[in-house]
């Protein structure tokens, strides 16, 4: 460890974080390794059933980086892993030794540029991941995620990065979505990447790999259009993959510009296979006015036959910092997504989709639901959540709060039969990460158990894990205490014990 220390020459580029608000206050780059055991409890107790590890990852970047104005998405991955047995929590946190991360560690300062955009890089790299998007774990691999390239596999108990994943030599793609999903009735992994063929290429690969590692379909696809497919939706018999406006041009690329830039003059598409022995020419690309198709809930068939597909949806740019083509982009605090569901048929030839319907008018992201309905009807979504009436502190918070993240203050959980959202909010110096869902057993009812999820607490400026019951949703079930403070991440997993024992 400390020989690479010695080798570092002395450092020629500063050596802190711009002032940017994605580089301050709470944004401020964590950039902490390293465990602690027995995590504080300052309020109520940890459920004795949990036993398990809640993995998160959040973008964190170790060095200053090569361009001052560097997007969050572009920070390094550091994965985060609460082990939680028998009432007790004891914390693990360690990068993703990328070879972007290995690198500059050895070099003492940033290599890579701007984000997915190798023409601004200082050498060049194999394969640009920052792994910092989604920990997922599947059939004995703990894989994080970014969708510009093929996963790193993490040792899931001491978080030592394995190294890249092509699945034995079995990966058709260059890139892998950040949202694989796993089909609980059949155990398959379904998976695509887009960019597929590399940078600027409209070429989409699906491919779902069986519960033993074993690739079965392949199908290869082009896109209208090369644009950001970052979630998809996968229902028993079909695939959907929804595209954010936001498109790529090489030429901007290699004059330096970014990689994205938002389109308000084209569709909102979703391009719709059937899961099972699809060919290239089976794709439809199913259109409806521009809008920003945030994270997907679920999607499964109705009785119809028809697609229902729920999903946060706004008209504006939530990529507020990729701009369009005349630099507009709108003022963050006025983007807010609605939750909204598609239902439509498949098999019509009308491409045009009838209009969604508003499930919940008010702004949210990050649903997640009781994974093991996963790609069949579900009747609960748990979310991140803007409620204005919890008076929520903003004079006293935003001089501490950093900025390019949008703020959620409440977790939800929406009841699709009677269409209610009770809501569970920590405080008003307060806003809460990504929630996950933990079934209170294997048999328990759809939605009936835990959430779990990151608390930013702006009066310490430091980070609570809380543990809420879906059967007491008002208070905390469990509050931990951080001492240190973790920044804005994306997405996480709950793996139980059962289920690394069983593969292991
Ligand atoms: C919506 C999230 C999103 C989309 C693309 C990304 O590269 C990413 O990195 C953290 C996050
Ligand atoms: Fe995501």
């Amino acid at each position: 460890m400390s020989g690479h220390f010695r080798s570092q020459p002395p450092p020629t580029e500063s050596q802190a974080f711009s002032k940017r608000p994605q580089f301050s206050g709470f944004m401020k780059p964590c950039r902490f390794e390293g465990e602690m055991q027995n995590l504080e409890v300052i309020k109520g107790k940890i459920p004795v059933e949990l036993d398990g590890t809640f993995y998160r990852v959040m973008p964190d970047p170790h060095l200053p980086p090569r361009i001052e104005n560097d997007a969050w998405f572009n920070g390094d991955g550091n994965i985060g892993a609460f082990r939680i047995k028998n009432g007790r929590c004891h914390f693990k946190q360690r990068y993703v030794r990328t070879e972007k991360l290995v690198r500059e560690r050895e070099a003492g300062c940033a290599l890579m540029g701007g984000y997915r955009n190798k023409y601004t890089d200082a050498v060049a790299f194999k394969i640009r991941s920052t792994a910092n998007t989604n920990i997922v774990y599947f059939n004995g691999r703990l894989l994080a995620c970014k969708e510009d390239s093929p996963p790193y596999a993490i040792d899931p108990e001491t978080l030592e990065t394995i190294g890249l994943d092509d699945f034995d030599g079995q990966l058709p793609s260059l890139t892998f979505t950040a949202h694989p999903k796993l089909d609980p009735t059949t155990g398959e992994f379904i998976c695509f990447g887009y960019e597929a063929k590399g940078d600027g290429t409209p070429d989409v690969c699906y491919f779902s790999i069986a519960p033993d590692g074993n690739f079965q379909d392949t199908v290869w696809l082009v896109a209208p259009v090369v644009a950001m497919i970052h979630d998809f939706a996968v229902t028993e018999n079909w695939i959907l993959f929804p595209m954010i406006p936001q498109t790529c041009d090489i030429d901007r690329m290699k004059a330096g510009g970014e990689h994205w830039q938002w389109n308000p003059d084209i569709p909102f598409y979703i391009g719709v296979i059937p899961r099972h022995g699809a060919k290239s020419s089976d794709v439809k690309w199913f259109r409806a006015p521009n809008a920003f198709p945030g994270h997907t809930a679920n999607a499964y068939e109705n009785a119809d036959g028809n697609i229902v597909f729920d999903l946060p949806i706004t008209p504006k740019n939530v990529f507020f910092w990729w701009p369009d083509k005349d630099g507009n982009a709108p003022d963050p605090e006025s983007i807010a997504s609605d939750f909204m569901r598609f239902t439509f048929d498949p098999r019509s030839s009308d491409l045009d989709l009838p209009k969604p319907e508003i499930l919940l008018g008010e702004d949210c992201e990050f649903v997640r639901i009781d994974d093991r309905v996963a790609t069949r009807p579900h009747s609960h979504t748990f979310l991140a959540i803007m409620d204005p009436k919890v008076g929520t502190n903003w004079p006293v918070m935003a001089p501490v709060m950093g900025g390019g993240h949008p703020p959620y203050n409440s977790f939800g959980h929406f009841d699709h039969q009677t269409k209610k959202v009770q809501k569970y909010s920590p405080g008003t110096m307060h806003l809460v990460q990504e929630p996950i869902f933990i079934p209170r057993s294997q048999d328990a009812p759809e939605g009936d158990g835990w959430l779990m999820g990151l608390i930013n607490n702006y009066a310490t400026m430091s980070s609570e894990l809380h543990i809420v019951d879906t059967a007491d949703f008002q208070k905390p079930c469990a509050i931990i205490n951080l001492p240190i403070r973790l920044r804005a991440g994306l997405h996480g997993n709950w793996v139980d014990a059962q289920d690394i024992a069983l593969s292991a």
